[in-house]
């Protein structure tokens, strides 16, 4: 078939004629004699073009069909016109027809028209399909990082340009935000991809065991080490360790670990034989590491020696536009996964625009599987969303903190409450860095210190 084609005429026989005439040339045609009828059928099926008369019934007047012809969206249409309606047609063409032909018609020229508006349809549906896919490459590549959002586009950008350098990078940025996703993408895209990618839990392995872990141990060399064993740095031999929530190292671990930055080899814990090893360091932290050098927890030295460069990822509340993006994409995800496709009800959907999500896209990873795995008939409701959260009421906006407003309370205790929930937000948003987040609370750092202090936040 060559395509299909909604002919609307009120002259049945001239209608007879026409789809006779299209259908010896291999299109397929449907026939209506008013414009309701029309759109009636045309919200139905798919059409690749409408040819239509101007003067149809109930008015009759052409400038009420040319006014509505808008209504085809993107399908062109060819309007048939009298001799003398020249004025009519350029109307019609500046409300968005594509073409015009003259009664009486001859079959010739009919034909000449309709193979042009329907090769002009073929090539915009072409178009639209690259774009979306397109589209669809910049929300997810290669890196795995789904988003639109200027900062997504930057953070790609970035890890792009510096996976193929041997520098250390040091991302910063809150929980959740892809610190370890973004991470073995500059693994992944680096010189060193054929070698291993050694991820280290600072924060999750005990201070006395992290020696052990990384520099690995010599057998004897501590009760219970009934074997030599090779350590993480080892393992990372000519790839890429990354040293996650380094901001949690101890101190004394640290010194230790800038010295084998520093100088490439160490001792394994018990051994007097020293490794050498060749690796990339990638560290992440949702530390502010300046105020942890501050504070005395954090050594300037090796965070000069860590830092190189710094990518900072942003919370899912600075970048909202990517959480219909990540919605989509986890949806898509679970649905391959489960061989199941899930559609998303349009309210679900807005809700997920409408909270904070203090746990960034771990916490929406999270909910979007979880309500997706109690869902009926493949469809995410509200109500599946209320199930999984726990929640009983949508929020009302997601700038207004998710508190009750009680007359029986004192109007200095609720305004306590709320400054409270706004500053543990801010931090919680900007990863424990105050700076950032009095500048978010539109305070200085000492106001916002000085509100800490008084509610008693550390
Ligand atoms: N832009 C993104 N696109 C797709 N998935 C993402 C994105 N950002 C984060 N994720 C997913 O969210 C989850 C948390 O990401 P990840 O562990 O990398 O965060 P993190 O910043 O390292 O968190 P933490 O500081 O708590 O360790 C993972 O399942 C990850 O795949």
């Amino acid at each position: 078939m060559q395509g299909h084609i909604l002919l609307v005429d009120d002259e049945q026989a001239f209608c007879e004629l026409c789809s006779l005439w299209l259908t010896q040339k291999g299109y397929s045609v449907n026939t209506c004699g008013n414009m309701q009828a029309a759109l009636a059928l045309f919200e139905q099926e798919r059409f690749d073009l409408v040819v239509h008369d101007l003067a149809l019934p109930p008015t009759f007047r052409p400038e009420d069909t040319v006014a509505e012809l808008i209504r085809y969206g993107d399908t062109p249409v060819v309007v048939l016109t009298g001799h003398n309606e020249k004025s009519l047609a350029l109307d019609a063409i500046r409300n968005g027809a594509w073409d015009f032909l003259t009664k009486p018609i001859d079959p010739d020229f009919l034909n000449v028209v309709v193979a042009r508006a329907i090769e002009r349809q073929r090539l915009a549906n072409e178009v639209r399909v690259l774009n979306a896919r397109v589209e669809q490459e910049n929300y997810t590549d290669t890196l795995g990082l789904v988003g639109n959002s200027k900062a997504t586009q930057s953070l790609r950008e970035l890890i792009r340009r510096i996976a193929p350098t041997d520098v250390s990078v040091l991302i910063q940025g809150p929980s959740g935000t892809g610190k370890e996703l973004i991470a073995s993408a500059l693994h992944r895209l680096s010189l060193r991809k054929e070698k291993p990618f050694i991820s280290v839990h600072c924060g999750a392995i005990p201070g006395d065991l992290l020696e052990s872990e990384l520099f690995g141990y010599k057998k004897g060399a501590f009760t219970g080490a009934d074997r030599d064993r090779k350590g993480l740095l080892k393992m990372a031999d000519g790839g890429t360790l990354f040293l996650d929530e380094i901001g949690e190292m101890p101190l004394a671990m640290q010194v230790k670990l800038l010295r084998v930055l520093q100088e490439g080899s160490y001792y394994p814990v018990g051994s007097r034989q020293m490794e050498h090893i060749d690796i990339r360091v990638i560290s992440a932290t949702n530390r502010d590491i300046p105020t942890a050098i501050e504070e005395g927890i954090f050594r300037d030295d090796l965070y000069y020696r860590i830092k190189g460069l710094t990518v900072a990822t942003q919370p899912l509340q600075q970048r909202p536009e990517d959480i219909p993006i990540l919605v989509r994409a986890f949806l898509e995800r679970y649905g391959t996964q489960h061989d199941q496709q899930i559609q998303l009800d349009p309210a679900a959907a807005h809700w997920f625009s409408q909270q904070i999500w203090p746990g960034n896209v771990r916490e929406l990873r999270n909910v979007i599987e979880s309500a997706a795995a109690v869902c009926q008939n493949n469809v995410l409701s509200i109500a599946d969303l209320m199930l999984v959260t726990g929640s009983s009421t949508v929020p009302a906006d997601k700038d207004t903190p998710p508190r009750q407003i009680d007359l029986n309370h004192t109007l200095d205790t609720q305004v306590k409450e709320l400054e409270i929930a706004l500053i543990k937000m801010a931090l919680e948003a900007q990863g424990g860095n105050k700076t950032r987040a009095a500048e978010q609370l539109g305070l200085t750092r000492q106001g916002l210190q000085n509100k800490i202090l008084r509610y008693n936040l550390q």
